[in-house]
């Protein structure tokens, strides 16, 4: 549904993304995930039409958004960072709107319009003027207004920033509630958000895609092998020697006991990692029960989606022991090719040989087309003189009041 072929923009000599490459199947809902200036903006913005890309492709439904921007808008929803929402009009006044200069037809507005109010839970809300709207309601107006048309793809860009803990837990369920019917792409620095929204996630960082997966792939592939942690009793070195012994074993080791936790005397902590794709645990197992060595505990490790993101966005090494860490800490001077090393280069089959980069002279101007003006002028010309193009803010109020006035005419 969505397909992003090697995507370049450069801004004066400086690219805000290079070589991004990433699909989005049907009904999936894929978490565009990078840390401030990663590049996730300038992304989406491309992805709805309203920024040309230096170089590469983007399509979606098939429609490519630059040369078939029209075709595509009419098959996307967009949430920009700031939703483009209209504080004079009401919930309801302003859906009717939208959906009017999306081009759903008269005989249906009525049935759209109120299909997004429920979807978005704006019942109670339906008559409230936009202004009187608390952050988390406006936000999910925002969204009203990417679906009202009804589009199979979503384009979401940080749909819960400055939301409250109960919001974004209610932004959430909402986007949640629309993957299947929809396609979507949601933006954002936020990690448990992809993890509790997505199916799958898309790292970027600097401009480039670090990693595609999901959410369990990326936990999983990081760290290699699988790791397990073990409480054994008896003599360290003994215990050493015969883990080491087991076949698919990457690394053991000793960890030292965390402060304030209390082992039992000649009873010790220790981690084994299997080498890449082995399973160890029925191995360690068997070598430790029944045996002289008494095993207390045993529990399976993995990395968590956020020691892979920082991994992946800051090059710091991943290390599970916590002992290690700690004194990796003092030293975290260790240089930047070393670091670079470590990260293993999910991102290599994004790139190609000849990455073709074309610099635009002019930047700023061929970009700052407001939503809904330009959806306007693709439907509806009429509605917005030109000038509101150039200054949007300055003729807001002007273009409402001028369709508050027609919708009066009408009925
Ligand atoms: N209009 C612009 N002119 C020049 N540089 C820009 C422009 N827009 C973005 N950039 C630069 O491009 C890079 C990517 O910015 P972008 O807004 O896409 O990142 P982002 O991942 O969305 O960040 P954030 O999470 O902070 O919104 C940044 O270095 C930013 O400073």
């Amino acid at each position: 549904m969505i397909e992003v072929e090697n995507l370049t923009k450069i801004y004066g000599s400086s690219p805000a993304i290079q070589d991004v490459s990433f699909t989005v199947e049907p009904g999936e809902i894929v978490g565009f995930l990078g840390p401030n200036g990663a590049g996730k903006t300038t992304t989406m913005r491309i992805l709805a039409g309203y920024l040309p890309a230096t170089s590469g492709t983007a399509r979606i439904a098939g429609y490519d958004v630059h040369e078939d921007s029209m075709a595509v808008r009419q098959r996307i929803g967009y949430l920009p960072e700031l939703p483009p929402l209209y504080p004079d009009m009401t919930v309801e006044g302003f859906l009717y709107f939208v959906s009017r200069i999306k081009g759903v037809p008269a005989g249906d507005r009525a049935d759209k319009v109120k299909s997004a109010i429920e979807r978005c839970n704006l019942q109670e809300k339906r008559q409230v003027l936009i202004r009187k709207l608390s952050k988390g309601f406006r936000q999910r107006v925002g969204i009203a207004q990417a679906i009202v048309h009804d589009p199979p793809a979503l384009i979401l860009d940080e749909p819960t920033v400055g939301l409250d803990p109960r919001q974004i837990i209610e932004m959430r369920n909402l986007i949640k509630s629309l993957a299947g019917s929809h396609t979507i792409i949601l933006s954002t620095h936020i990690l448990p958000e992809v993890s509790m929204t997505c199916s799958r996630i898309t790292i970027i960082n600097r401009g480039k895609i670090v990693a595609t997966n999901t959410p369990e792939n990326l936990e999983a592939n990081l760290v290699g092998g699988t790791g397990y942690e073990l409480e054994i009793e008896g003599e360290q070195e003994t215990i050493l020697e015969r883990l080491r012994l087991l076949s698919g074993v990457s690394l053991v080791e000793s960890v030292p006991v965390s402060s304030g936790v209390f082992l039992p005397e000649n009873r010790g902590l220790y981690r084994v990692v299997s080498e890449p794709g082995e399973e160890i645990g029925r191995e360690i197992a068997a070598a430790l029960v029944g045996s002289d060595l008494g095993l207390y505990e045993m529990r399976r490790t993995r990395a968590s989606l956020e020691e892979v993101f920082l991994r992946l966005t800051t090059a710091e090494k991943i290390n599970l022991n916590k002992a290690e860490n700690e004194a990796e800490s003092k030293t975290l001077e260790s240089s930047e090719s070393e670091n670079q090393e470590e990260v293993p280069d999910l991102a290599a089959q994004n790139q190609t040989d000849e990455p073709s980069v074309i610099v635009e002279s002019e930047l700023e101007n061929q970009e700052e087309v407001p939503d809904l003006t330009a959806q306007n002028q693709i439907n509806e010309p009429s509605v917005v003189a030109e000038s509101e193009l150039e200054n949007p803010e300055v003729n807001e109020s002007e273009s409402v009041t001028e369709e508050l006035e027609k919708k009066e005419e009408e009925g």
